[in-house]
């Protein structure tokens, strides 16, 4: 099997980077199929994905780790080696509407995603069949204000277990924790109903019917301990009338959430979403 490597990293902005990370990837022998690189003038950050191929079997991810390592030492980056032929392990939570898992799951069994799903969990019952019918575990997790940290201890508990490298909130209405959020930070997005920062909160059609805003959206964006603040991965917008109830500015926001969550998932699995400070730097193909 043709094996396939990305590169991520980011460090202080200075000459000779490029060259830098290329010529290590040309010592060992490698190909590049994909660069993309990004200086940031206002905070003197630089951000660049690489993907390559090696040509020689003896080139391991290990060798290749142990190469890049005082490389990156020396000009001080944050970096990470992903291996593109292994699938990510992505657990799902949702708690009432299905319609942004069943797009996931829908996503996935087309290889839309490349991803395995070894979980779906959910505060309710309302997604068990929709899940079982792809064949995928269902985790019922009932969340009370008592036993809210208990839940989450197990939530952490499964991740560990399963291995996850991404959780995905596809419309779980229960605000994690702090301490939750900082053991997975980086590691959890979630889709937001609406076009932020406008509309925080749990209801945020209803807040959009009264303001009576001519365009909706929905965001998808890395959950921290701020509801609604992380840093966003991608929005989408619909145009909306004045004729439109709040239920159907729930209908005409389906589509959006969906298709915005699926993207940003995509791009994640991609490693094409790199963050800068609570901003995020996005790599796409094209
Ligand atoms: N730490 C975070 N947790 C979650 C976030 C986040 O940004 N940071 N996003 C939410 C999803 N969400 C909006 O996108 C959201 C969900 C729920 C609420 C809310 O107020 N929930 C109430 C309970 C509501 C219910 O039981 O139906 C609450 O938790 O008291 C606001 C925003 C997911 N988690």
């Amino acid at each position: 099997m043709t094996r396939a490597y990305i590169l991520t990293l980011s460090c202080p902005d200075q000459p000779g980077l490029v060259a830098e990370i290329s010529g290590v990837l040309a010592e060992c022998g490698c190909t590049i199929t994909s660069s993309h690189q990004y200086g940031d003038e206002i905070s003197g950050r630089f951000f660049m994905r690489i993907a390559f191929a090696p040509l020689k079997d003896e080139v391991t991810e290990e060798n290749l780790r142990a190469t890049i390592a005082p490389h990156a030492e020396k000009f001080g980056m944050d970096w990470a080696l992903h291996d593109a032929k292994k699938p990510a392990r992505v657990l799902i939570l949702v708690s009432r509407f299905d319609h942004c898992l069943m797009d996931l799951l829908y996503r996935r069994k087309r290889g839309d995603l490349f991803m395995d799903v070894p979980a779906v969990v959910s505060n309710h019952m309302d997604a068990y069949q929709l899940t079982a019918s792809y064949n995928v575990p269902f985790v019922h997790m009932p969340v009370t204000k008592d036993t809210k940290a208990a839940q989450e201890e197990k939530l952490l508990a499964l991740i560990e277990d399963e291995k996850i490298d991404l959780v995905v909130l596809a419309r779980y209405m229960q605000v994690l924790s702090d301490d939750t959020c900082r053991k997975l930070a980086g590691k959890v997005i979630n889709i937001h109903h609406s076009f932020l920062p406008s509309f925080k909160g749990a209801k945020p059609y209803h807040q959009a019917y009264e303001k009576g805003v001519k365009i909706i959206g929905a965001t998808a964006h890395y959950v921290t301990a701020d509801l609604d603040e992380g840093p966003i991965i991608e929005q989408n917008v619909a145009r909306v009338s004045h004729a439109l109830t709040p239920d159907d500015l729930v209908s005409v926001g389906r589509d959006v959430e969906r298709v915005t969550l699926a993207e940003a998932v995509k791009l994640h699995l991609q490693h094409r979403v790199l963050l800068n400070g609570n901003r995020t730097v996005i790599f796409r193909d094209q």
